[in-house]
């Protein structure tokens, strides 16, 4: 995220110092009965101030991260993408892993989906039964929306947990794959939003050959979502996942080489 950039902290010192300075102006009648050091102090003392911030940024305590927040449609191509980055040295944090873990039999929201959906949504070794889950929520939007009120608040605190991890570790750029994040309105947890996007013929036909779906299921899925074009015009980067792997690769490479310039300025 934010962090403080160079950038940042430069406005931050010229904010501070003309504050200083007017309110030094202001108070002129203060000042005037100031005594000779405290007159002589005032503004290397503002000076220490900014120098001691751009001490703690330079030596890490202060750390600059650049937080992407990739999206785009279901089997677009995000994971894709994702596992690109990982191949970088890029730490993931994958909000439909992290929604995987937070269901699981000792987890509270397992417990309130059995209560909100019945033991019917349970497979025999009492895990639940994803794709019964799916068949009910993709094709009611009130069930859909008990769904994420149970699991989303729980994919949050997971995903700011990885978060503080990663950004305690250093890493200089981190990835939020996040697949409703224009939906859910989660684009403050991001610096830049990423979309992968690809045309709706090959979203269908990638997703139906990934998942064995029908073509019925698979457009249930699709349309559950923000339509790919809406995503893209709200996104800082598109990707255009359409074409093979490594045009995709080339055009992710494109974005972080720009991105990571512009926000180190
Ligand atoms: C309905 C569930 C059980 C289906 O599981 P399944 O293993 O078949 O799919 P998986 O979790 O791998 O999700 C695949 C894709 O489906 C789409 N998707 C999943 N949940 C939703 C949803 N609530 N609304 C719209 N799209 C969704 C996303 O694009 C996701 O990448 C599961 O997706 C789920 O628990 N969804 C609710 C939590 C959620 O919103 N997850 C998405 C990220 S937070
Ligand atoms: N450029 C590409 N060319 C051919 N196949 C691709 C390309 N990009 C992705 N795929 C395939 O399309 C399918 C969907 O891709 P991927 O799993 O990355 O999508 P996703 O957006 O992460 O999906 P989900 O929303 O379900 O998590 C996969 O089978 C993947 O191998």
């Amino acid at each position: 995220m934010l962090g403080l950039s160079p950038i940042y902290l430069s406005l931050a010192a010229a904010a501070m110092s003309s504050g200083f300075v007017y309110a030094g102006i202001k108070c002129s009648s203060y000042f005037s009965h100031w005594r000779w050091f405290e007159k002589i102090s005032f503004f290397p003392g503002v000076l220490l101030i900014i120098l001691g911030i751009w001490k703690l940024y330079s030596i890490g305590v202060i750390i600059m991260v650049l937080t992407i927040g990739l999206t785009g449609g279901i089997a677009s191509g995000k994971s894709t993408v994702a596992n690109m980055c990982k191949e970088m040295g890029i730490p993931v944090i994958d909000a439909d892993i992290e929604a995987r873990l937070a269901v699981e039999p000792s987890e509270p929201a397992y417990r309130k989906i059995v209560e909100a959906f019945g033991p019917g949504i349970l497979l025999p070794n009492g895990e639940l039964d994803r794709q019964a889950l799916g068949a009910l929520i993709f094709h009611d939007v009130a069930k859909r929306n008990l769904l994420n009120g149970i699991v989303h608040p729980e994919v949050r605190k997971r995903m700011a947990e990885k978060r503080e991890a990663a950004e305690k570790s250093g890493a200089e750029v981190i990835i939020l794959d996040i697949p409703l994040l224009f939906e859910s309105k989660l684009t403050h947890l991001a610096d830049r939003t990423l979309v992968v996007q690809v045309d709706w013929e090959t979203q269908l036909s990638r997703l139906m050959a990934r998942n064995s779906f029908s073509k019925e299921e698979a457009e249930a899925r699709i349309r559950s979502q923000m339509p790919l074009s809406e995503k893209a015009a709200l996104a800082d980067a598109v990707i255009d996942n359409n074409k093979g792997i490594e045009e995709t690769k080339r055009q992710l490479l494109e974005i972080l080489a720009r991105w990571r310039a512009e926000h180190v300025i």
